[in-house]
């Protein structure tokens, strides 16, 4: 933790990378929620970065649609080695048996006004709960608390809707992506990113390309965003 806040200790938010594994086709899930895309050897990378992580943060549809454990299981680890996991979670609908609440790793739960007290009461026995922005969670107020509470280096892991929002408010620093050599279609499956979107190339977010490997059987590939 004091080597990474050595590194990055000069930002006032954490240093922010999304990862996500998507078909050929940039679905991340299918229509019916089916989102088990990287191989093996994608997994260990992946739960390598949750290792170097301090934060690991997902919106409130992951949680419900997966019910994750966001920790590192996949590769020899001990309880210090996970992140702190944070939940985008505007109206306060953790289900109280979230695996997220375990008591593997430490939960921030960021909700907004519009939140239960009833419901957040309940959550705060099992979570930190932060309460930020009025209708849905101010991404940017949340970046602030968590680089106060050392989280240097986050994790973004979906879903499609919370990374548009990170994206387009310029949260994001780097862009890792497993593209798993599938096709699966579908209006309605979720795609990388989803949210609203731009009008016009021009607002595009800009990446750069920065390293390109196989493993396995799938391709990955690392941006820089460009501001
Ligand atoms: N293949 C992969 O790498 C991954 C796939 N997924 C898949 O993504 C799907 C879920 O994605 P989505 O439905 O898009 O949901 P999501 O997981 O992005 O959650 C969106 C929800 O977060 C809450 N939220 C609170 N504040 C917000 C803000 N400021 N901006 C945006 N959202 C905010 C809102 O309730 C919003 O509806 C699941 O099917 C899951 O399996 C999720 C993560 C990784
Ligand atoms: N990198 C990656 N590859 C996939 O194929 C995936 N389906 C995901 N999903 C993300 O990982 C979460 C599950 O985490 P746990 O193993 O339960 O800790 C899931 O909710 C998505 O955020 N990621």
């Amino acid at each position: 933790m004091l080597e990474k806040f050595l590194i990055l200790g000069d930002h006032l938010r954490p240093y922010v990378i999304l990862n996500a594994a998507m078909t050929l086709d940039g679905k991340i899930a299918t229509k019916t929620y089916d989102s088990k895309i990287s191989g093996e050897e994608d997994l260990i990378r992946v739960h390598k970065l949750r290792k170097e992580c301090d934060g690991i943060m997902v919106g409130i549809n992951t949680v419900i649609i997966d019910d994750p454990r966001l920790t590192v299981h996949k590769i020899n680890s001990k309880p210090s080695d996970n992140p702190v996991r944070v939940i985008a979670d505007s109206r306060a609908r953790t289900p109280l048996n979230a695996r997220v609440l375990n008591n593997e790793a430490p939960t921030v739960i960021a909700v907004s006004e519009k939140a239960k007290n009833e419901k957040v009461e309940k959550l705060k026995k099992r979570a930190k709960v932060l309460v930020l922005g009025k209708e849905r969670v101010d991404l940017v107020a949340l970046m602030e608390k968590l680089k106060d509470m050392g989280i240097n280096k986050l994790m973004l892991e979906g879903g499609s809707t919370l990374n548009f929002s990170m994206l387009s408010k310029g949260l994001v620093d780097e862009v890792r992506v497993c593209v798993a050599p599938m096709i699966v279609g579908g209006k309605d499956a979720k795609t990388l990113v989803d949210g609203p979107g731009f009008e016009k190339m021009d607002e595009a977010i800009k990446l750069k390309l920065k390293k390109y490997y196989t493993l396995g059987k799938d391709l990955i590939l690392e941006y820089k965003v460009i501001y």
